[in-house]
């Protein structure tokens, strides 16, 4: 019990603290379906989690050395899966609630992994292309031992690309001495990458709103959509929103926001940003990424990083549904708030679930040497996401509990039943 004593002193940080919160959620969901404390002692915590520096020779011949991270939750179910992430702000912390959720989120779209997830000390933006490669191909020599086409399978995240892949699949097989495409997912299609694969994470969160409009009667045609971030998962989904009839009204990227009441111009926007989903600094009249959440909308997209909509701002939320496409996007209090509020929350285990289903079938096709044309994988995914998604508003019906909750209950569940099977516990 020390543990949870521990989190409820610590009210005030544990909100925004993702580690701590994640552990708060994945308790209740335990206790809720009758588990021995046994199962949250498991896990509570990532069954490993490797920190390492690596030494890189930048382009003006000194050497800076970077910190990663490479964390594996839970292998019950299978090997581990999960992105990594390239910003200045990761830390040990957010690396490992994050390889929770994969865990969760495979379990919730009911995949044959556990959960990883890793992570450098480092900003992309402000690096060559030649630092970029050195520094990919470091991070996977320093891992190496712990990952693995049938160990840990990493792929893209936060300023990580199919480029990135590229590079860690190439240094990989290199120390392996055979061509190992199914050690990575989100590579380019050359290299045993899947059709679908860019687009997997904006696809699934679209097919969260409309099952989510479906619910709340909101038809998507002509519907006002705002989303946060303009990069992989934010800019695809405004361009499918586009597409569906929505009207998108605000995006934004790190620097600012962009909002037109009458609808913003997607293929222009989309056309100009750059490769780490930046657009706004192209435009003087901008508004910032606070008053873009509060804008009056229909339908809110946070699609950029963690702690956007938190207890000071969920009161201004004006959107009847919050689809999270990014990780952590919202705070407990605040998914308190919204849910009394009657806001239905599409947490983010679920609705950005869509990139990891594709990552599986890009694995699938790598194992068997096969490859699937991209009507195959969209077909597959739809039929992926609306099953979890109703499964997770089902059982939120039965519980009476919130969408992130029975979505916690879903995933745990996966991995309790494993861990028991094994006879772990
Ligand atoms: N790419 C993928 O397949 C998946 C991504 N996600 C999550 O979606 C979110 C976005 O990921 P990607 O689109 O892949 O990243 P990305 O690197 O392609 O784009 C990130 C976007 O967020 C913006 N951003 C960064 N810092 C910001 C800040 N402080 N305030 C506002 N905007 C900021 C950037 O300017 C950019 O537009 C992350 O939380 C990620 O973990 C979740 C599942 C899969
Ligand atoms: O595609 C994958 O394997 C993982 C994507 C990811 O990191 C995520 O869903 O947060």
């Amino acid at each position: 019990m020390g543990i949870v004593k521990d989190i409820q002193a610590d009210k005030e940080k544990e909100s925004l603290n993702l580690f701590k919160s994640t552990q708060t959620i994945i308790k209740e969901a335990l206790n809720k379906l009758g588990y021995s404390e046994e199962f949250f002692e498991l896990l509570k915590e990532p069954i490993r989690m490797l920190t390492v520096r690596i030494p890189i020779q930048m382009d003006d011949g000194s050497v800076k050395v970077f910190t990663g991270y490479r964390s594996q939750h839970n292998d019950a179910v299978g090997p581990t899966k999960g992105g990594v992430r390239f910003h200045p702000e990761v830390n040990e912390d957010e690396v490992k609630a994050l390889s929770i959720w994969m865990s969760l989120k495979c379990g919730i779209v009911n995949l044959p992994y556990g959960g990883g997830k890793g992570g450098i000390i480092c900003d992309p933006r402000e690096m060559s292309l030649k630092e970029l490669e050195r520094l990919s191909r470091g991070y996977v020599r320093a891992v190496s031992q712990i990952v693995g086409p049938t160990k840990d399978i990493p792929a893209p995240d936060v300023f990580t690309n199919s480029q990135i892949m590229a590079w860690m699949m190439d240094e990989y097989s290199r120390l392996r001495e055979f061509d190992s495409p199914g050690f990575i997912t989100g590579k380019p299609l050359v290299l045993g990458g899947s059709h679908g694969r860019e687009t997997a994470t904006a696809r699934g969160v679209t097919i969260c709103i409309e099952e989510a409009a479906k619910k709340k009667g909101i038809t998507l045609a002509g519907a006002r959509v705002v989303i946060q971030g303009f990069g992989n998962a934010g800019s695809f989904l405004a361009k499918f929103m586009h597409d569906a009839g929505a009207k998108v009204i605000g995006i934004s990227d790190a620097y600012g926001a962009l909002y037109d009441a009458d609808g913003l111009d997607i293929d222009y926007l989309l056309d100009r940003r750059d490769s780490f989903g930046t657009v706004t600094t192209l435009f003087n009249s901008t508004i910032t990424n606070k008053e873009l959440l509060a804008l009056d909308c229909d339908i809110l997209v946070p699609a950029a990083i963690s702690n956007q909509i938190t207890a000071e701002n969920a009161h201004q939320i004006k959107a009847s549904i919050v689809v999270e496409a990014a990780n952590g996007p919202t705070t407990i209090e605040a998914t308190k708030i919204l849910t009394e509020r009657g806001v239905l929350l599409v947490p983010d285990v679920l609705a950005s679930a869509g990139g990891v289903t594709v990552s599986y079938f890009e694995w699938v096709q790598n194992n068997q040497g096969y490859y699937w044309s991209e009507e195959e994988v969209t077909e597959r995914l739809q039929k992926v996401m609306v099953d979890s998604f109703e499964n997770t508003f089902q059982t939120a019906l039965v519980h009476n509990v919130d969408m992130r909750l029975a979505a916690y209950m879903i995933g745990s569940r996966k991995m309790a039943e494993a861990s028991r099977f094994r006879g772990w516990i």
